[in-house]
């Protein structure tokens, strides 16, 4: 029986034909956050999603990979397909190793399934505190899902959005696995990137030395734009500042990734060759470009290459 999705209203198509960057990455480069919708037909989206994605294929993935010059990729688990990893598995499998994952698990995971995760490339679980994108989990589930976790070397992803963190903040620490804190925590940048609310954000970074953070996603955080389209090379100029402060402290724990193919976008999709573009604007020298693009998630998620 083949399944067919109908998409969520209002929600745009990632932008087919990018252009190629400007920027020209690392050799070794990888794309640390991205993910892999279906396609439906043959990996439907899970019953409990809050919405419904464009399908966005592994093949479709690895042509974006190619075109703007990764050599690799990290695959997160979307709330779209909920705890079923079978379309991310996939990904990883069909990668030649090329790629690795970030999984959603429930409680009752067995270590069996875990371990087979990890054969398949999966090296985290992510954790996701948005509220417009899931139902909230008790926190001794999480912390349940930690210990199956913890055996095998992973890391916890979180995703939550800043006005939360002060909330979250112990319990975020109580996680005795490394942490990678999704898009810098989601901070309001219409306010001071030196102001109280995201020196928090820096002061749960400087907590624990393996707290990591994605400096991705400036087309969520932007107020201001302008977007990355039609060749803009100064798009979202208000995130700059968040994500350079970040980066110039913290510059052995961040990671860059494009979130290909960019869910529940409304207003504009970037092309992500422009995207590429923003990334000398938040890591100005090659030795932190090296960091954030090679060394890190290389150390993160294949500390066995050479
Ligand atoms: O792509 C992202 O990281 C961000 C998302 C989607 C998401 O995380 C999910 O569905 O799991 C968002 O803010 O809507």
């Amino acid at each position: 029986m083949t399944t067919s999705f109908e998409k969520t209203p209002g929600w745009l198509d990632w932008y087919a034909g990018p252009s190629r960057p400007e920027f020209r990455l690392p050799d070794g480069a990888v794309d640390a956050h991205c993910h892999v919708f279906g396609p439906g037909a043959e990996f439907p989206y899970a019953p409990e999603r809050k919405y419904t994605p464009c399908d966005a294929s592994k093949d479709q993935l690895f042509a974006l990979r190619d075109h703007l010059g990764f050599a690799r990729n990290v695959v997160v688990q979307a709330t779209c397909h909920g705890a079923d990893n079978t379309a991310m598995v996939d990904a990883l499998r069909a990668s030649g190793g090329l790629a690795r994952g970030v999984a959603t698990l429930r409680p009752d995971v067995t270590d069996a399934q875990v371990r087979e995760l990890h054969g398949a490339g999966v090296r985290g679980v992510r954790f996701n505190f948005v509220k417009r994108l899931v139902d909230a989990a008790p926190k001794q589930d999480l912390l349940d899902i930690v210990e199956k976790i913890a055996p095998y070397g992973w890391h916890v992803v979180v995703y939550f959005e800043a006005a939360d963190l002060a909330d979250l903040r112990d319990f975020f620490l109580s996680i005795p696995v490394p942490l990678v804190i999704d898009h810098m925590g989601r901070p309001d940048t219409a306010k001071d990137p030196d102001g109280p609310d995201f020196e928090a954000f820096l002061n749960f970074m400087r907590a624990r030395p393996d707290i990591w953070c994605k400096v991705t996603c400036p087309e969520r955080l932007s107020v201001s734009g302008p977007p990355a389209l039609d060749g803009e090379q100064r798009a979202y100029r208000d995130v700059v500042p968040f994500a350079r402060r970040v980066v110039e402290e913290f510059p052995d724990r961040v990671l860059w990734g494009t979130d290909w193919p960019h869910p529940n976008l409304t207003d504009h999709m970037p092309d992500d060759g422009l995207l590429v573009d923003f990334v000398p604007h938040i890591a100005p020298t090659p030795e932190l470009r090296r960091k954030l693009l090679v060394d890190n998630p290389m150390r993160l998620y294949w500390p066995d290459a050479d």
